[in-house]
């Protein structure tokens, strides 16, 4: 049963002006990974810092567990964990005695301190530093300090802003597996990002911000729908026998075409992965790659705003 620990309702924050989040309404569920896309500006701090009781909201609602956070603040923050995009520490102080500090203001009894410090610390993999300087930790290994003083808290929800911007691909990777390990333990997270291939392998739902209006929302193979209309690049490599008449007389294919001297590519409406190895066996020929190309989370945002795009220019004229 899905269970929304936030809820967003027509909520709007005006600086002067400027409407930087206009009337947005979208629920995040218990467990699920949601993640706030868009470009610079469209608004996605903005609404993480309401949902933090972090700055004022115009008008609307916002709830966290239950809980207005401008209200609540204190409640709601004790049962957040919130990275933001610049984790902030002690640099003169050690990894282990950062959380200590971090566990005396989340009022930690004493008892338990140090397993749990030692525990978070072995979780995202920095038990072997725990008493280096974090003067000299990389960027990537501060993220993961971020997320052991989110484990350290014992957080029921993570809000993380940019968690993987700057990260060099195995240090993303590391991370995008510790949040997989987070979702794991039952723990919400809403995280906000510009790297998509990151996003479309983590998230359950994604929201699409553009202008401070979410544009789009849905997992990746929703918004795949909506926005190209449900179809699939499928991509063959067959010996033997050409296969071209027998994948263009396949229901739910669009279009077959010949890529190359064993190659094909295919647009399809539905899977049909099913029907090309059948027939590809009908004709005799050997199958020796059959792709159904998922489409990525890039070519469906890129496609969004380029349709938006030139609507626009099309008004405009
Ligand atoms: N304190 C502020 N005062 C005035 N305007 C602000 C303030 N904070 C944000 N804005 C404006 O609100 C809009 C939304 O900003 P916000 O930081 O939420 O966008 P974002 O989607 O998080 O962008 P980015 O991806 O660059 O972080 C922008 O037009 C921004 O200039």
């Amino acid at each position: 049963m899905n269970t929304p620990v936030i809820q967003a309702s027509s909520l709007c924050k005006r600086y002067g002006k400027h409407l930087a989040v206009d009337h947005i309404s979208f629920n995040v569920n218990k467990g699920e990974v949601f993640g706030l896309l868009g470009p610079n500006g469209a608004g996605k701090t903005t609404t993480i810092l309401m949902m933090l009781g972090l700055t004022e909201v115009s008008s609307g609602t916002i709830r966290v567990l239950e809980q207005d956070p401008q209200r609540a603040p204190l409640q709601v923050k004790s049962q957040i964990g919130y990275m933001p995009d610049a984790v902030g520490f002690y640099d003169y102080l050690t990894a282990w005695e950062n959380l200590a500090y971090t566990a005396r203001l989340a009022a930690i009894p004493a008892r338990e301190r140090e397993s749990r410090i030692d525990n978070a610390l072995a979780r995202v993999k920095l038990a072997d530093v725990a008493h280096d300087k974090v003067g000299s930790f990389s960027r990537g290994m501060r993220q993961r300090l971020g997320l052991a003083e989110i484990v350290l808290k014992g957080a029921s929800i993570a809000i993380l802003d940019e968690p993987t911007s700057g990260l060099d691909p195995q240090a993303a990777e590391d991370f995008l597996s510790l949040i997989g390990h987070l979702k794991q333990d039952g723990v919400t997270v809403l995280l906000s990002s510009h790297m998509l291939d990151h996003m479309q392998r983590i998230c359950d739902r994604v929201a699409l911000f553009r202008k401070g209006r979410i544009a789009l929302s849905g997992s990746v193979d929703e918004l795949a729908r909506q926005v190209l209309g449900g179809h699939r690049y499928v991509g063959i490599e067959a010996h033997g026998a050409s296969l071209l008449p027998a994948l263009q007389a396949l229901d739910g294919v669009r279009s077959a075409e010949q890529v190359g001297e064993h190659a094909y590519r295919l647009l399809t409406d539905r899977d049909v992965r099913g029907d090309i190895a059948r027939a590809a066996v009908g004709a005799g020929a050997d199958l020796l790659r059959l792709d159904d190309d998922v489409p990525s989370l890039d070519v469906i945002y890129n496609r969004y705003f380029q349709s938006l795009e030139s609507k626009e220019v099309r008004h405009a004229a």
